[in-house]
């Protein structure tokens, strides 16, 4: 497959590292302004930086967006009229939708929306997708992409701002769900490296467990709960504090947040 990815940041480098590792690509463009900071990645084989994203476009045949809202009309304006039948667009921008893409490029293009997160440079990225009509065609591809750099499932357009706030911001949640438990860790004495890892470890084998076993978590936690155990005693008290509620209340506020600042 020739990718490219126009706009080469936080998101667009980590898609970029996993395609690398995982040598699913034929030739891979990276575009952004300035390319100065990037400039290592032409050291991989088959890799072209460039700050010229119709050199990008023209060259490649699966097209993926990954600049800031307000930077994809302009992209998009730029590129429109270069792209032939063979581009698939796969967009992973929040809150811009399918209509707004069409708008610009025409219905007659493959779009496809995305939104991945950060895990898909390690091949672990629970990535959404949808399309409109004409992508429906080609949203295998987008789908076989996906899945070598982690999970995807097809969803609705109208649910892609909740999965934002699950995939995407979800990161960051569990990222400091995990700081969390390593702060507890050192408090009872391991130093902060041990801590990390016992934190990190502990969270990647519920989260096996449960993708393996296909059970709800409530039934994994029945088992670690021994009857007037230390772990009982432990949850109740996150629970008196307001640790499913406290999580589910952000969920909620990410997704007010997500909707005030789009288009959908
Ligand atoms: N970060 C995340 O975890 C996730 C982000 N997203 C979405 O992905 C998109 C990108 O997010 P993120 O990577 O964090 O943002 P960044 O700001 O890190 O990356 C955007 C990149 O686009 C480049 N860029 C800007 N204008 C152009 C242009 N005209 N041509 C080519 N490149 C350009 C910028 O570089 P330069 O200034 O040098 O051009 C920059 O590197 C956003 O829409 C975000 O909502 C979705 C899911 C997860
Ligand atoms: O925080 C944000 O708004 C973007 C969308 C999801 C991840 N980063």
């Amino acid at each position: 497959m020739k990718i490219a990815i126009l706009g080469a940041g936080n998101l667009g480098l980590s898609i970029a590292k996993g395609l690398i590792v995982n040598n699913a690509f034929t030739t891979l463009y990276l575009s952004k302004r300035k390319v100065d900071n990037i400039k290592d990645y032409e050291e991989y084989s088959k890799v072209s930086v460039t700050s010229d994203n119709l050199e990008a476009v023209n060259n490649s045949d699966i097209l993926i967006f990954a600049v800031q809202p307000t930077q994809l009309e302009g992209i998009l304006e730029e590129i429109k009229d270069v792209l032939t039948d063979k581009h698939v667009l796969i967009s992973t921008v929040t809150g811009f939708k399918i209509p707004r893409i069409e708008a610009i490029v025409g219905e007659d293009q493959f779009i496809i929306r995305s939104m991945p997160n950060t895990a898909i440079a390690v091949g672990k990225s629970m990535t959404c997708l949808c399309s409109n009509k004409k992508g429906e065609k080609r949203i295998a591809i987008a789908e076989a992409i996906f899945n070598r750099l982690g999970s995807s499932i097809i969803i609705p357009e109208n649910k892609m701002q909740a999965a934002t706030v699950i995939c995407a911001s979800g990161v960051a949640f569990w990222m400091r769900l995990i700081r969390a438990t390593t702060q507890g860790a050192v408090q009872l004495g391991f130093d902060a490296k041990e801590a990390q890892e016992l934190s990190m470890q502990t969270c990647l084998g519920a989260a096996s467990l449960l993708i393996e076993s296909g059970k709800h978590p409530e039934e994994e936690i029945d088992k670690v709960t021994t009857p007037r155990g230390c772990t009982i005693e432990g949850l109740n008290e996150m629970e008196h504090n307001g640790l499913s509620s406290s999580l589910i209340q952000g969920i909620q506020a990410s997704f007010k947040k997500i909707n005030s600042i789009s288009d959908q």
